[in-house]
C-alpha cells in the first residue's frame, strides 16, 4: 500500500479529487482505476472523477480529468478553474494570467485575488467552440455544417438536438420548464446513445432572456452533477445558435450549484467566469 496527497476541491458542488503529479508518481496503467476508487462514497473519498495537475513542457501546468467510471475526458470547465487556483496558491505559476494545457488544447485562466492573495473567482479563455457534426462527434448530419434545433428521440421522446463541442462533445436540449426536464430518465439514454460514438453530456436548457437561463446536466462517466463549466459554455453557444442569446453579451448560467457567467466573443472565443474552493486535503492509502 502507498499513500497519496490530495486535496478535495469543487467549483459550484462539481467536486474532483486533485493529485499534484508534480510531487506524485502513479502508473498510467492505474489511472482509471484510481479515479474509481478515490471518488466512490462508500470505500473512496467521494466525488465526480480525478484531475491530475502535472507538468507541462508548453505551459506552467497541464490538466488531465478522469470521470468517476474512470473514463478520460478532453476538457473540463470546473476542473480548470480550481487547476488554476491550485497552480497559483501553490506557487507553480508565478503570474495572475497564465496557460494551462488539456488533451484538447491550450486555454488562458486569469485569477482574480483577494486581500489574503488567495483566488476568488477564476475566468478561463475556453477557446473556440467546434461545430462541424464529425468533429463533436454527432453521426446521422454529415450532410450539415451544424447540428441546430435538429429532430432527435430518444426512448420515444421527441427532443430537439443542438451539439456542440467544448474539447468534449455536449448534447443541448432547450426546454420550457428546467424543473420538469426529463433529466433522470433520459439522461443515461441520451449518454449513450450510438448517435454519439464517443458518447456525450446531456443538457437540458431553460432560456429565461437573452443573458439568463437555468441548466441541469447528465455527465458523460458521471452522471448528474452540480455543474458542467464546459457544459455552460455548450449551452451558451447552442442558446445563440438557435437565437435565444447574443455574442458578445454576459450570459448568466444558473447551474444546480451556483451560477457562471459566460461570453461567446465576437472573436470565436467562449469566456468563462466563476468561483474555484477547496473542500479539504489529506492522504490517500491506495491499495493496489
Ligand atoms: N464537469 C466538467 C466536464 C467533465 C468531463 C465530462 N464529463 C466529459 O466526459 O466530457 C466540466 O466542468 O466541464
Amino acid at each position: 500500500m502507498d499513500t497519496l496527497k490530495f486535496t478535495k476541491m469543487h467549483g459550484l458542488g462539481n467536486n474532483y479529487i486533485y493529485i499534484n503529479m508534480f510531487e506524485e508518481t502513479i502508473d498510467e496503467a492505474d489511472l482509471p482505476k484510481l479515479a474509481m476508487a478515490v471518488s466512490n462514497p462508500y470505500t473512496g473519498i467521494g466525488s465526480d472523477g480525478m484531475i491530475l495537475i502535472c507538468p507541462s513542457k508548453l505551459a506552467p501546468v497541464k490538466m488531465r480529468i478522469f470521470n468517476n467510471d474512470g473514463s478520460e475526458a478532453k476538457n473540463c470547465g470546473n476542473g480548470l478553474r480550481c487547476v488554476a487556483k491550485f497552480a497559483y496558491e501553490n506557487d507553480l505559476v508565478k503570474e495572475t494570467e497564465f496557460q494551462i494545457e488539456t488533451l484538447g488544447g491550450f486555454v488562458t485562466a486569469k485569477v482574480t485575488t483577494d486581500n489574503n492573495n488567495k483566488v476568488s473567482l477564476v475566468t478561463v479563455n475556453m477557446g473556440n467552440p467546434i461545430l462541424q457534426p464529425q468533429q463533436i462527434p454527432v453521426t446521422g448530419f454529415n450532410h450539415l455544417q451544424q447540428v441546430v434545433n435538429e429532430e432527435v428521440s430518444f426512448d420515444d421522446t421527441p427532443l430537439k438536438l443542438t451539439a456542440v463541442s467544448m474539447g468534449n462533445p455536449h448534447a443541448v436540449f432547450f426546454v420550457d420548464n428546467i424543473e420538469d426536464a426529463p433529466l433522470h430518465s433520459l439522461g443515461p439514454i441520451i449518454e449513450k446513445d450510438s448517435m454519439f460514438p464517443d458518447w456525450v453530456n446531456a443538457e437540458f436548457v431553460e432560456v429565461v432572456s437573452k443573458n439568463e437561463m437555468h441548466f441541469r446536466v447528465w455527465e458523460r462517466g458521471s452522471g448528474i452533477t452540480q455543474a458542467c463549466g464546459t457544459g455552460a459554455c455548450a449551452a451558451a453557444v447552442a442558446a445563440v445558435l438557435n437565437e435565444k442569446a447574443e455574442r458578445n453579451t454576459d450570459i448568466t448560467v444558473h447551474l444546480a450549484g451556483g451560477d457562471l457567467i459566460i461570453n461567446w466573443k465576437d472573436n470565436g472565443d467562449v469566456w468563462m467566469t466563476g468561483p474555484a474552493e477547496i473542500i479539504c486535503t489529506g492522504e490517500y492509502h491506495n491499495k493496489r
